[in-house]
């Protein structure tokens, strides 16, 4: 069975938080249904979710935002759907979206375009959301679908009660709204409830809809992707770049190339703007050459002339959701966490990764967070599988080869180090035992 959120109507505070962070906890789809919300603050509400979940939205209103932020379906109600004509639903679905409509009546499967993936059913018991919209649904019903082959979806007063008659019905799924967003200080851990529930239970593993076919998905799997089921967006060894007496950033970040590393930040401190765009551009030509890939540290405008492929920002650089504005759509946006509160604001500002330290003292970084240590990842580490959040960790700080091993047993995706690198006598051997160590 499949789970779909729709949003409450009106604007929310800290909605943009929450739909994040439903998303990182596997929801597959999200309708964002806001009848009366002007197109302004509908695109500053898509702006604010990561980029790696909008292909999990559907648009009820303001359609042409689709193909603008990527976004996975377009919704048609009951009225607005009698009023396309074949050619108009062929060309949504031409450019890669899902169709989903809305229906009252069962009988209207008998006739209802094919065109459609799936169509929401409802009021299947009295809404809660809606006081006075009651069940047209008789009891003991058992859903016909004549030759309809999309899904069906039970909408209206389903909550964790009758969720399980749901199945009992015949439909392929659940379309949830007021028993979410009721009191939406609870709205994830109402989903996590609905989610953990027996009919639910294997979301987790298949949460792509079966009919999914958009161009954005594929777009996402081959690009920067939707991070929990397709590729990763970061590699898991990231060489961060280091000026020393003997060696300029663009030395070490050669060395690292050449020792086999493929992921490289450029981190400098204490230049201008200026001067760090000139060696930026520098280290895109280099790393262009080895075939890697560049992540500019702590600037966004440098990250968007250079078209670096990522970003990182630390916990007293540019917010994320406002870095997003200033750089290319494709770009990854890497964020620093130290402590659980970070983990959680990092994912809900919609970081493709979080770098997760200091694990040691180290000498590349002033002003070092509270050193973690291998009990402090596999405390975080641990928090992290119970709330099932999947963004990548990226260990740092101080961190060796000899480290790795126990590092990965905490449950971290991958490492970024400076120093072990630099300073080793063989930096190819180096390289390949940290590979090795990782995969
Ligand atoms: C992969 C990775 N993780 C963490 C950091 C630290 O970023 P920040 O906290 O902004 O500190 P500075 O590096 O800017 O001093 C990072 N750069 N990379
Ligand atoms: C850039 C950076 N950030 C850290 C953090 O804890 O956020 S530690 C760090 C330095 C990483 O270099 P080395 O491998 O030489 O310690
Ligand atoms: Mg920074």
């Amino acid at each position: 069975m499949d789970l779909i959120v729709i949003t409450h109507p009106e604007m929310l505070p800290d909605e943009a938080d929450i739909i994040n962070r439903l998303f990182a906890l596997g929801l597959p789809r999200l309708h964002v249904r806001k009848p009366e919300v002007s197109e302004a603050d509908m695109k500053a509400l898509i702006q604010s979710i990561a980029k790696t979940y909008r292909g999990r939205m559907v648009l009820h209103q303001h359609h042409q935002l689709a193909a603008v932020f990527d976004i996975g379906g377009i919704h048609f109600t009951e009225h607005n759907r009698l009023m396309q004509t074949a050619d108009d639903l062929n060309e949504w679905k031409k450019h890669g979206f899902t169709l989903s409509t809305s229906i009252h009546d069962p009988d209207a499967l008998q006739s209802l375009s094919h065109s459609f993936d799936y169509v929401f059913l409802g009021p299947v018991f009295d809404s809660i959301s809606k006081p006075g919209y009651k069940s047209r649904i008789p009891d003991e019903f058992y859903l016909n679908k004549y030759n309809y082959t999309g899904k069906v979806f039970a909408l209206g007063g389903i909550d964790v009660h009758n969720i399980q008659t749901i199945a009992q019905m015949g439909m392929d799924g659940a379309a949830v709204l007021g028993s979410i967003w009721q009191k939406p200080e609870n709205a994830v851990n109402q989903f996590r409830l609905l989610a953990s529930l027996p009919d639910f239970s294997a979301m987790k593993s298949e949460v792509k809809i079966e009919n999914d076919t958009s161009k954005n998905a594929d777009k996402r799997s081959a690009g920067h992707s939707d991070q929990q089921f397709h590729t990763p967006v970061i590699g898991r060894l990231q060489f961060i770049s280091q000026e020393t007496e003997e060696m300029s950033h663009l030395d070490s970040i050669r060395l690292a190339l050449e020792a086999g590393c493929r992921w490289i930040q450029l981190r400098i401190k204490g230049r201008t703007e200026e001067e760090i765009l000139a060696m930026a551009r520098e280290a895109i030509q280099l790393c262009d050459r080895f075939g890697a890939r560049l992540i500019i540290n702590d600037h966004p405008r440098v990250a968007r002339t250079v078209q670096a492929y990522g970003l990182h920002l630390g916990l007293t650089d540019m917010p994320i959701p406002e870095a997003r504005s200033l750089v290319s759509r494709k770009m990854i946006i890497g964020g620093t966490a130290n402590t659980w509160e970070d983990i959680q604001s990092r994912i809900a500002e919609g970081a493709d990764y979080i770098g997760l330290g200091p694990f040691r003292f180290t000498r590349t970084k002033q002003n070092l967070s509270p050193i973690l240590g291998t009990d402090g990842y596999a405390r975080l580490m641990q928090q992290m599988t119970e709330n099932r959040f999947q963004t990548p960790i990226i260990a740092i700080g101080g961190v060796t080869p000899e480290d790795i091993d126990v590092l990965r047993q905490t449950g971290i995706y991958g490492v970024a180090l400076s120093s072990a690198l630099i300073g080793a006598a063989d930096p190819k051997a180096t390289v390949s035992q940290i590979q090795q160590a990782l995969c």
